[in-house]
């Protein structure tokens, strides 16, 4: 059987206001998700064993089966009349836990391109509905484009964006999502705004204050990044980053990095890689 290779791209909150809590305990938020060129890759080889999901993972730590990927594959064989297996292996690149979205474009590959070797024909509405159940993040992967979410981050708004380089930076610490939307210093009660002023005027990311001062290292980095320009928080961290007008520029920054701070430069892009290459391995017959 052939092995399908695909990208899981890493995205950026360029903002993220919270509008409000809601009764199930989410948030209702609104958000620019940058889609970038940078990220994991996973490898899928469909085989006969039954109903087997056979996973591997280049981080021994997420190796196991409660792994979003093996999430995904088993929601999808939901949506199977019959008995589908695959076996899958994850490179790890991106951070866990680092706002980022790795996890949740890793779940988000997996569901494409498992959709097209089972031969499931599901459509991307149907798929989508997967996504949100894996988590609020996963949407945004499936649908392929950068855009402008609302709801908990399922509606969403492809948009155009400025071609930009980013510097990412991971400091050494995890920051949970559930912890800081739980925490009662979190700014909850950002007004609604319109698509068209975002683009302006939405700025800032409602996380960022609460998550500087809960992790050392997040305060850090964003000192560090800040010397360059408006350094700024993705998601709920740790992960930071800057936007710059190129490639150049963002090795610069980062060739002078402290060492205990990870990170990387991507370009920003308006379509996921994903659905490219997917589209391309079909038309070359995988
Ligand atoms: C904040 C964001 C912004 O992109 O990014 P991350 O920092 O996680 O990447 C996301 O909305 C996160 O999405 P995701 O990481 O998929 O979150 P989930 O697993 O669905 O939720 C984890 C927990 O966070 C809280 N949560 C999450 C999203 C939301 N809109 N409201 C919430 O209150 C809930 O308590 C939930 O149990
Ligand atoms: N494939 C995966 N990659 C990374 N983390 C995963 C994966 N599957 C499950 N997880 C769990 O999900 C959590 C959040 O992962 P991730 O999506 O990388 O971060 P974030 O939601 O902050 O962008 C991790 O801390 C980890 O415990």
């Amino acid at each position: 059987m052939p092995t399908l290779t695909l990208p899981a791209p890493a995205k950026l909150n360029l903002f993220l206001h919270i509008n409000g809590r809601r009764p199930d305990g989410y948030h209702n938020l609104q958000t620019l998700f940058q889609l970038l060129d940078y990220g994991d890759e996973l490898s899928f080889t469909v085989t006969g064993n039954g109903n087997d999901i056979e996973f591997s993972c280049s981080d021994p730590a997420l190796g196991g089966g409660d792994n979003l990927v093996v999430r995904a594959a088993k929601l999808l064989q939901q949506a199977a009349n019959r008995p589908v297996a695959a076996k899958i292996h994850l490179t790890k690149r991106l951070p866990a836990g680092g706002g980022i979205g790795g996890g949740s474009s890793d779940a988000a590959t997996t569901l494409l391109a498992l959709n097209h070797l089972w031969g499931l024909h599901l459509a991307q509405t149907e798929l989508l509905l997967i996504a949100r159940q894996l988590g609020a993040d996963v949407p945004v992967f499936v649908y392929g484009q950068s855009a402008f979410a609302e709801g908990v981050g399922e509606q969403l708004q492809a948009v155009d964006l400025a071609d930009n380089w980013y510097v990412v930076l991971a400091p050494a610490c995890h920051v949970s999502t559930a912890e800081i939307f739980s925490h009662k210093g979190l700014t909850r009660d950002t007004p609604v705004i319109k698509v068209a002023a975002s683009l302006q005027h939405g700025t800032q990311n409602d996380c960022q204050a609460l998550v500087r001062e809960l992790y050392p290292p997040v305060k850090s980095a964003l000192n560090w990044l800040g010397q360059f320009g408006p350094a700024k928080l993705t998601g709920t961290g740790a992960c930071v980053f800057l936007a710059v007008s190129n490639e150049q520029e963002a090795q610069r920054i980062l060739g002078q990095k402290p060492d205990a701070l990870g990170g990387f430069i991507a370009r920003g892009v308006n379509q996921s890689p994903v659905l490219s290459m997917l589209a391309k391995q079909i038309a070359t017959g995988v």
